[in-house]
């Protein structure tokens, strides 16, 4: 694994690689800084080290089996606890507030699989979150285009934030948690789509080269995924990718879960959504609101965040390994989650019947 990274990291450097779009990837404390370090590289001798150490934070959550030689599971797992075992604690800090639920997609309602379109969620799971939404307002912010995202949700009572919160779009059935009678819909990178679509098709060529690898156009931003491509060819893919993107530097490259994701450098994400549709709500500046976002990837910790600085709600994070996070909670996979979501139904219901 060690020579692997190595020989990747050189490879990149090599070829040069980056240049003026930048990787904005905060979290960069731990095994990837370690493995820069281990190599002896820095920020200095590898020029712009952004992308590289990002790259290489990639392949380390994109092999979390490896992150456990990093991470003393059982030490996180006290910082992080599960909410199933915390729920008592957890019902505690909402007592007289207004619960508001933010769902990610995929990998928390719905199992991580090769194919992104097949990602199906469980009728079970439809059905927790059908009932969830009756009971709190409740949101799906996802990376995929809102219609793709929706076409697998399929509730139309829900809020839903797709491209990383870029486009937002309040229930068709009307805005019952709204304060104002109008339609919601936020949209703040409409000037981009020319440029994503154009972008896709340039990386759906350039990648055809790749075995496995998959490009996604999730509207506002796309997906370049390689769950599929062996991992000697993860470098090439890199390089194509950044081949295409040197050319937009209004674009930049984040990461999720074996996938890199391209999208309009502005200052929004999935935390800048949570805050505007907390806003929209009529949720803004309460103390008796507590937002609870569940989600299981790196784009999810922007809302983790959030929460965190706000000292409101908690985030809890989908993993059964350790990772560094800014969510309080943890639960390990969409079951778990169900589960979470259905015990928070029935404590609601019970109240309401009291
Ligand atoms: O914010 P999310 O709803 O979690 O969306 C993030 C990306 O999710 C999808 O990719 C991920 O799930 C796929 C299906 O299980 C999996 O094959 C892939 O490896 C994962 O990264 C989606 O396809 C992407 O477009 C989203 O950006």
């Amino acid at each position: 694994m060690v020579r692997f990274i190595e020989e990747n990291i050189t490879k990149m450097v090599e070829t040069n690689i980056i240049s003026n779009s930048e990787v904005l990837y905060e979290g960069n404390t731990s095994p990837a800084t370690k493995v820069l370090q281990d190599f002896k590289i820095n920020d200095e001798n590898v020029g712009r080290g952004g992308l590289i150490r990002s790259w290489v934070d990639s392949m380390r959550a994109c092999s979390p089996t490896h992150l456990k030689s990093f991470n003393n599971h059982s030490s996180w797992i006290r910082e992080h606890p599960s909410a199933l075992n915390m729920f008592e604690e957890i019902l505690l800090a909402t007592e007289g507030k207004q619960i508001v639920m933010f769902l990610d997609y995929d990998g928390t309602l719905s199992p991580i699989v090769d194919d992104p379109d097949r990602a199906f969620m469980s009728k079970k799971m439809r059905s927790t979150v059908r009932k969830l939404a009756t009971c709190f307002p409740t949101a799906i912010v996802s990376g995929r285009c809102r219609e793709k995202v929706y076409s697998f949700v399929k509730l139309t009572e829900l809020y839903y934030a797709g491209s990383h919160g870029m486009d937002i779009k309040g229930p068709e059935q009307g805005p019952k948690y709204k304060k104002k009678n109008q339609s919601l819909l936020c949209q703040p990178a409409t000037e981009f789509l020319p440029v994503i679509d154009e972008v896709y098709k340039k990386l759906v060529e350039k990648t055809k080269s790749i075995s496995g690898a998959i490009v996604e156009n999730n509207k506002f931003c796309a997906s370049v995924h390689f769950r599929c491509v062996d991992e000697n060819k993860w470098s090439d893919l890199a390089l194509l990718v950044r081949s295409v993107l040197k050319n937009y530097p209004k674009l930049m490259l984040t990461q999720g879960r074996k996938v890199l994701e391209i999208r309009p450098i502005i200052k929004w994400d999935k935390g800048k959504a949570l805050e505007f549709l907390l806003e929209s709500l009529g949720y803004d500046n309460r103390t008796d609101v507590f937002p609870i976002y569940i989600g299981d990837d790196r784009t999810d910790e922007d809302a983790f965040k959030i929460l965190r600085e706000k000292r409101q709600g908690l985030g809890i994070l989908v993993s059964k390994y350790a990772k560094e996070t800014n969510a309080s909670y943890s639960l390990q996979d969409p079951d778990e989650v169900m589960d979470f979501l259905e015990r928070l139904v029935e404590w609601k219901q019970l109240r309401c019947e009291a």
